[in-house]
């Protein structure tokens, strides 16, 4: 993946098998997002291909929900290609903390109920796999322990997650594998309790340059 004549990811393959739940980790400018938005159709690689079976859904890096409107009907636009399934009773039972927002705007709430009506949102599109880009960025211990709680719930459901982090200790700790990427490289990857200790992920935890 090409940004005009420098190149931001080179010769990185990625996978999540279905029900797996991967992080990929690294730091600031390491092209996370980039790889992020390229899975997700939002960039054109200049090379490479992208497999998919099943439903993708994205939560992305910023949250992106849409201030003025209402939590339900932010909801409701996870499931704007599917007129059927925009009923949002489903996601109220999956995340209760919602319930009590239905009706306030998006705009005014905090960053850790903004950050769970976005994971709301992608959940709303009955995704295979779920993409989380920067899940912890900004939140208070307590309540990225919430969501993560939440992330967990799903996945034992048989949800897929690539869930990407600048917090390497939250991913690995998530996540059964892990990639830890380096200025556009994967630069080590495996289960994530035999990455927990080793130089690389020391890097990418604490944004080094090596
Ligand atoms: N739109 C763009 N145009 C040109 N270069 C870009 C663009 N977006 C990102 N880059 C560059 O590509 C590289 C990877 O950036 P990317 O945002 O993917 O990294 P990241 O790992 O997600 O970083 P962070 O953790 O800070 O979000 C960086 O060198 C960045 O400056």
């Amino acid at each position: 993946m090409r940004y005009g004549a420098a190149t931001a990811l080179d010769g990185v393959s990625v996978s999540v098998r279905a029900g797996e739940m991967v992080a990929l980790i690294g730091a600031n400018g390491a092209g996370k997002t980039t790889l992020v938005n390229t899975v997700c159709g939002i960039l054109r690689p200049a090379a490479g291909e992208l497999r998919t079976s099943g439903r993708l859904a994205l939560v992305p890096e910023g949250r992106h929900l849409f201030g003025p409107l209402t939590v339900d009907d932010n909801l409701r636009l996870g499931a704007w290609r599917d007129r059927k399934n925009r009923d949002t009773g489903h996601i109220y039972q999956l995340l209760p903390e919602l319930v009590p927002l239905r009706k306030q705007v998006a705009g005014r709430l905090s960053g850790g109920q903004q950050q769970m009506v976005a994971l709301g949102r992608a959940l709303m599109g009955r995704p295979d796999v779920l993409v989380i880009d920067e899940m912890s960025l900004g939140l208070a211990p307590r309540v990225v322990e919430n969501l993560a709680g939440h992330l967990r719930q799903r996945h034992a459901e048989g949800l897929a997650v690539l869930l990407i982090e600048q917090n390497a200790r939250l991913a690995l700790d998530l996540c059964s594998r892990a990639y830890v990427l380096e200025a556009g490289r994967v630069v080590a990857e495996g289960p994530s309790a035999e990455l927990a200790g080793s130089t690389e992920v020391a890097t990418a935890y604490l944004g080094l340059e090596s």
